[in-house]
């Protein structure tokens, strides 16, 4: 301590010198930092837009996606940034007007066109994909159908996107691209984890679809994909005429047939709808559809009764499974090969809408039966006084869609109370909703690449953080140093003197 006044009479710009070297030396590490930071911030996020119209058979909906420009093969980069409900029936329903089936779209392609940015529009591709409604409608009237999506055509193709086609898909895209929706945005196709797999319940149709590791019995129900370079061999099944509504229909059938008769008032009491519910409807609703056989009297009406009684009600939905003949080793119903069901499930659109009104999302399979036999055996107005808000039509058909669906998922697909937990009721995950829609863009636009791309192996949050921190090692060895080297010329000094 005695030293110092003599040091610093010896050199007074010393200690100056030492901070002034030891400011530079920080001021340097933060601009290194600073610069690597800033160099490397993607400056200003572009994105690319595609759209997506879901034509389904009670309504169509209109999906935009967005994707950062630079990120298009990497795995949960696309996300839904809007969905637009189309008002009115689906476009099925425009088989004897046509041209109504493309006006009705435009109040959401209009939507679409205000949200993407202008200057992206001419690249942002347009498809249009109909599922069970519009197979419905072909296998009726050829004609009609081709009319209907000529119509969509025409409108799309007015809109400054880049318009990619309108066509109908098949049951097997229908449930593989579903499929792929759910893994794409649960990220379990970059890592080999489980996948999920993916239960789609229309009004038309219905789709299973999950990777099974048991033989494929049916070259028709197996797909094989290739995906980030992993192999996945998928189970696939789409059942035309067993989404809830036709069946539904089917149902009704059955019990109309019976006490079908030419000149009294029919009455037909069903056990799927509450004690109270009465309600004129046509034969023609019911035996319009091609799923439906055995009309003789279109013109008839009959008195549509409730009756509530759930134990019945799965009794007579049990009806529309037909269980025997399986000319393979397993089937789930009317013939069809479907190996043992095998991992968690995601279960999405009608699954979830009529399984969340109910309540019954989180429930065992025998708390779920209960509940839902209690919920049938509700007198009808007490259930429109519970719930003034829900549409009339919806809220009448509760009780036989919730039995619909219990009934598909244990005595069709077969599964369990032991693995009825492996089902997940979503709607969405992320901000994207469930469905085929987002599986088919990846597809379309090759953003699913068959290998794993190239990504810097470290995502831009670690690389600045590594940064940080070599920068604030490379700054204390430095100070270290300055005190290092000073003490020995400070010794030596002292030895000197
Ligand atoms: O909020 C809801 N509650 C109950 N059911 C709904 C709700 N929203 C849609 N749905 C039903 O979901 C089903 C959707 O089927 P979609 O129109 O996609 O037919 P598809 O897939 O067979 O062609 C229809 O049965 C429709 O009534
Ligand atoms: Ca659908």
């Amino acid at each position: 301590m005695d030293d110092q006044p003599e040091m610093k009479a010896k050199n007074p710009w010393h200690r100056p010198r030492i901070i002034f070297i030891t400011v530079l030396f920080v001021i340097g590490i933060v601009s290194m930092v600073a610069i690597g930071v800033v160099q490397n911030k993607p400056l200003h996020q572009k994105y690319k837009y595609g759209i997506v119209l879901d034509a389904g058979s009670s309504h169509t909906s209109v999906y935009i996606y967005q994707w950062p420009a630079e990120k298009e093969n990497n795995t949960g980069m696309v996300q839904q940034m809007d969905a637009c409900n189309v008002p009115g029936v689906g476009i099925s329903g425009y088989s004897t007007e046509p041209n109504r089936a493309g006006d009705s779209l435009k109040s959401c392609m209009d939507k679409a066109r205000s949200i993407i940015p202008n200057h992206r529009h001419p690249e942002t591709p347009v498809y249009l994909g109909a599922t069970a409604g519009m197979r419905l409608l072909e296998m009726k009237n050829a004609a009609a159908s081709e009319k209907v999506l000529e119509s969509v055509e025409r409108v799309l193709q007015t809109y400054p996107f880049s318009y990619q086609g309108a066509r109908i898909i098949s049951g097997q895209e229908e449930g593989a691209f579903g499929w792929i929706t759910v893994n794409y945005l649960n990220e379990s196709l970059r890592q080999a984890s489980g996948t999920l797999g993916a239960l789609d319940l229309g009004g038309a149709s219905t789709q299973i679809t999950f990777v099974s590791g048991q033989k494929q019995e049916s070259p028709d129900n197996s797909i094989d994909f290739r995906l980030y370079g992993h192999d996945y061999h998928v189970y696939t099944h789409s059942f035309l005429c067993y989404g809830k509504d036709q069946v539904l229909k089917l149902s009704l059938a059955n019990e109309i047939r019976p006490v079908h008769t030419k000149t009294e008032t029919i009455v037909v009491e069903d056990p799927c709808f509450h004690p109270g519910y009465r309600m004129n409807k046509n034969f023609q609703s019911v035996f319009n559809s091609p799923c439906v056989t055995g009309l003789s009297y279109p013109e008839k009406n009959f008195v549509h009764m409730g009756s509530g009684n759930g134990t019945k009600c799965h009794a007579a939905v049990r009806k529309v499974f037909n269980d025997s003949g399986c000319s393979y080793s397993i089937c789930s119903f009317n013939g069809i090969f479907q190996p043992r069901v095998e991992g968690q499930f995601g279960a999405f659109s009608a699954f979830f809408f009529v399984m969340d009104f109910l309540n019954l999302t989180t429930l065992s399979l025998d708390e779920a039966k209960e509940e839902l036999g209690k919920y049938c055996a509700t007198p009808w107005e007490i259930i429109k006084q519970n719930h003034p808000n829900v549409k009339e039509k919806y809220l009448a058909e509760y009780c036989f869609s919730g039995t619909y669906i219990l009934t598909l998922l244990e005595d069709g697909y077969n599964f369990t109370s032991h693995n009825w937990q492996d089902i997940k009721f979503i709607k969405k995950i992320g901000n994207s909703d469930a469905g085929w829609t987002l599986g088919y863009m990846l597809n379309l636009t090759n953003m699913i690449p068959a290998e794993s791309p190239d990504t810097p192996p470290l995502p831009y949050g670690g690389y600045v953080t590594l940064m940080v921190l070599f920068a604030v090692m490379i700054l204390l060895l430095g100070l270290l140093a300055c005190k290092v080297f000073r003490r020995p010329t400070g010794s030596a000094q002292k030895e000197i003197i």
